[in-house]
């Protein structure tokens, strides 16, 4: 037997040389079902198979490029750089490249984001002179997406009574004449949307057979990976390029299917079994990645799902230690206690940065981490996600803002004179930079003495100017009168942005909602740490801080040691030494959006189950007690998932907390809470943000509102509600200037402004 087969184990070296016909590995996280794939592909290369002959699949492009970096190392670059590999959509978008002319589209097409469908499906809409209202192009979007995962073109969707029947029934009939629309528009327009990709790749290969042919003759061998979140226009291009040879290996795991929500369908793995009747099924058992403890942990959440293949998981690595549980007081204090234990295991096992994870339910949730990272000086990277203020809601937001500050700003100015859209277009725009450039002034200085410049623009345009110069004034007004919390909630709303980001329910949508909240938020906590400390509070203030933070952030070009965050969505496939799971919360993970049905929950068990099997050494799991939402601090309780886990593999820290087994009971002051907090969680429409009140003016800080500042001294146990408990190590000044510094214990060293902070004694 070669060497590399002794890297195997015996159901392993069975999956990899079993080469001919069809395959399918169902197999546990961990248990090397993508070494599979990969030494598979390096034995076929090895039989002397050519590259270019082998297709393999994989969920993204980071997995693709890792496999081939291990081929090769097996096999020699230059065999390796042949193989076909890749995602769906980067292989097919290459064939309908190459092969595009059959379907009348030139080679050179576009591939349209979300952003781009959007905006297109937006102006058809207008076209139809249907009201966006109604018909809101995120929605829309998602149906026409489901219709071409599920290869319904527009003549069939009119045909489907069940499709046509759910749009009349949510008022909405009109969607299948908008996707008649926008395929036609963007074939005119040379454009393909990412699900175009493989519907088109379908229809290629149904409307050309000899192209079909020419495909299944030339590749020999199939491999895809993460076959359970493998959607049925995908589906259907295996099976027909599969055709002809029959030499197809498919591995995956019921148990980590979460793309449901984008049509990923479990039910390709049942139809494989009646697709290939004679296929071999291999089985592996054990996991190599992670220690007993995490195994028998991550197998005890997923035995809750009614819905599973039964699979045998084991580990023969280390017993390990159990997965510690961290109840934080606050979703601040979460991340430091996050960011301490990294440092106390880095230092105590001698781990790098990379070996270490933060992985979380929402993308807005990094903020927090971000923060406590750049404060103690750990290299990060964000995987999968723009960093927190290079997303473009951001970036908007705070280009008002900058405006507001400093007018002359130009390319904050251009980037919102026009966002939200009022008309003011690239012609507009090119004239008045044209004038400023003309007279060596700024765009603003032009904008303000629109009366010199009045033969530039007709009136209506002119008009349109004058109340934007007007918004932005509106806004400076208020610069000295207001806090920047309040401010910046002005801004958003008067300048449209609300409205804009407001108007649907899409993930991406409400993505976006969230990262607006979480920068108010961050102003929040900011004017409160500024009123603590004595220190200002005004936009200008926010502004400067923020600049600051992101100069500091100065992305290196190695990325390889840095602590990784990213979603628990991206985090599939990959493993770390140390995972951090974090914001384990109801309503939260599970998310709100999935606690209607059975379905929901059991998907994102099957999240949660994939978050622990990422971990190799230490999974440790954390939840906040108290989290901002609308910038109000809410309470929140631990996730159902907590109390899944078995106990014999959890160990809590700090206090024991009580996890409800049933969710939903609350005493009546959390009620209370809830009923306000839970705005950003209910499908409701609209925006609804509340007014916020600072959390330590009194009686939202109940508990913490009963110390007499003249009672404390140093050397006292004291607990801050967000930065935990502490002790006092000094008192100065006299009030309302007595400042107390207080030592604590994961925040470390604060001075806090006593008329603000609220310190409750423990004693
Ligand atoms: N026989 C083996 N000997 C040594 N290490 C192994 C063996 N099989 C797998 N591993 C290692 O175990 C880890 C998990 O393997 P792999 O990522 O292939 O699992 P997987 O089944 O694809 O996991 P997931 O379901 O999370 O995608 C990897 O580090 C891999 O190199
Ligand atoms: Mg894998």
């Amino acid at each position: 037997m070669q060497n590399y087969l002794e890297q195997l184990n015996p159901a392993q070296q069975q999956a990899v040389i079993t080469t001919e016909g069809a395959s399918l590995v169902i197999a546990g996280a961990g248990s090397g079902k993508t070494r599979v794939l990969t030494f598979r592909i390096a034995h076929l290369l090895m039989q002397g198979v050519p590259p270019h002959r082998i297709l393999a699949l994989t969920f993204t492009n980071k997995a693709a490029r890792e496999m081939k970096l291990r081929i090769a190392t097996m096999v020699g670059n230059d065999i390796a750089q042949k193989l076909w590999m890749g995602t769906f959509h980067s292989v097919f978008a290459r064939i309908l490249r190459s092969e595009a002319d059959k379907l009348g589209y030139p080679s050179s097409f576009t591939i349209y984001d979300t952003a781009d469908s959007k905006s297109l499906i937006k102006s058809i809409i207008k076209q139809m002179k249907l009201s966006d209202k109604e018909y809101k192009p995120g929605q829309v979007l998602g149906r026409i997406s489901s219709a071409k995962n599920d290869l319904v073109t527009p003549a069939a969707y009119a045909r489907d009574q069940h499709r046509m029947m759910e749009d009349q029934a949510s008022r909405k009939g009109m969607v299948y004449e908008i996707y008649t629309r926008y395929m036609r528009q963007c074939y005119k327009f040379g454009a393909m949307d990412f699900d175009d990709l493989l519907l088109n790749t379908n229809i290629l290969f149904r409307d050309h057979p000899e192209i079909l042919q020419k495909y299944q003759n030339w590749i020999q061998y199939i491999l895809v990976d993460e076959y359970q979140d493998t959607n049925y226009s995908q589906y259907i291009i295996i099976k027909k390029l599969a055709q002809k040879h029959g030499n197809i290996c498919v591995v995956g795991d019921d148990a980590q299917s979460i793309y449901s929500f984008r049509g990923a369908k479990i039910e390709n793995i049942l139809n494989f079994r009646n697709d290939y009747p004679d296929y071999q099924l291999f089985k592996l058992e054990q996991n190599y990645r992670s220690t007993q403890n995490i195994v028998n942990a991550a197998n005890s959440i997923i035995a809750k799902n009614q819905k599973q293949i039964k699979k045998a998981v084991f580990s023969e690595k280390d017993q390990g230690s159990r997965i510690k549980i961290h109840n934080a007081y606050s979703d601040i204090e979460e991340g430091y206690i996050v960011i301490n234990d990294i440092k106390d295991k880095k230092l105590k096992h001698n781990y790098d940065y990379q070996d270490f994870a933060i992985l979380y339910r929402t993308n807005a949730q990094s903020r927090i981490f971000e923060e406590a990272l750049r404060k103690s000086n750990m290299p990060y990277k964000i995987y999968g996600g723009l960093s927190f203020y290079q997303r473009k809601e951001i970036k908007d937001l705070l280009a008002y803002c900058r405006v507001t500050v400093n007018p002359a700003d130009q390319e904050a100015l251009k980037r919102i004179i026009n966002y939200p859209t009022r008309g003011i277009g690239k012609t507009t725009l090119d004239k008045i930079e044209a004038a400023a450039v003309a007279s060596g002034k700024a765009m603003w200085e032009i904008l303000i003495s629109l009366e010199d410049t009045s033969r530039l623009f007709n009136a209506g345009t002119q008009r349109k100017l004058n109340s934007f110069v007007g918004l932005i004034n509106g806004f400076a007004a208020s610069l000295k009168q207001q806090s920047a919390y309040d401010l910046v909630m002005e801004i958003a709303t008067q300048s449209g942005m609300m409205k804009d980001l407001y108007h649907d329910r899409t993930p991406e949508a409400i993505a976006r909602q969230e990262n607006i909240q979480e920068l108010m938020n961050g102003i929040q906590e900011f004017s409160n740490n500024r009123m603590e400390e004595g220190g200002e509070t005004g936009l200008i203030h926010f502004l400067e801080e923020v600049s600051l933070l992101t100069d500091q952030d100065n992305e290196s070009d190695d990325d390889i040691n840095k602590v990784t965050l990213m979603t628990i969505h991206s985090s599939k496939g990959l493993e770390f030494k140390n995972v951090y799971i974090v914001g384990v919360e109801e309503g939260l993970f599970p998310s709100s959006m999935t606690l209607e049905s059975e379905q929901g929950i059991e998907e994102e068990r099957r999240l949660f189950y994939v978050a622990v099997t990422r971990a190799e050494d230490y999974a440790t799991i954390s939840f906040a007690r108290t989290r901002y939402k609308y910038g109000e601090s809410a309470f929140c309780r631990p996730s159902r998932f907590i109390g899944e886990i078995h106990s014999d593999f959890v160990e809590f820290s700090g206090d024991k907390i009580k996890i409800a087994d049933k969710p939903g009971k609350f005493t009546p002051k959390q009620a209370e809470r809830r009923s306000f907090s839970n705005t950003s969680t209910t499908a409701k429409p609209g925006y609804n943000f509340k007014k916020v009140e600072n959390r330590q003016g009194g009686k939202k800080g109940a508990s913490f509102s009963g110390s007499a500042v003249g009672n404390l001294k140093a050397g006292l146990l004291v607990e801050h509600i967000r930065f935990g408990k502490g002790r006092i190590i000094s008192l100065d000044g006299e009030m309302p200037n007595a400042k107390a510094t207080v030592d604590f214990e994961n925040a470390g060293l604060k001075q806090l402004l006593l008329k603000f902070a609220k310190l409750k004694i423990l004693g």
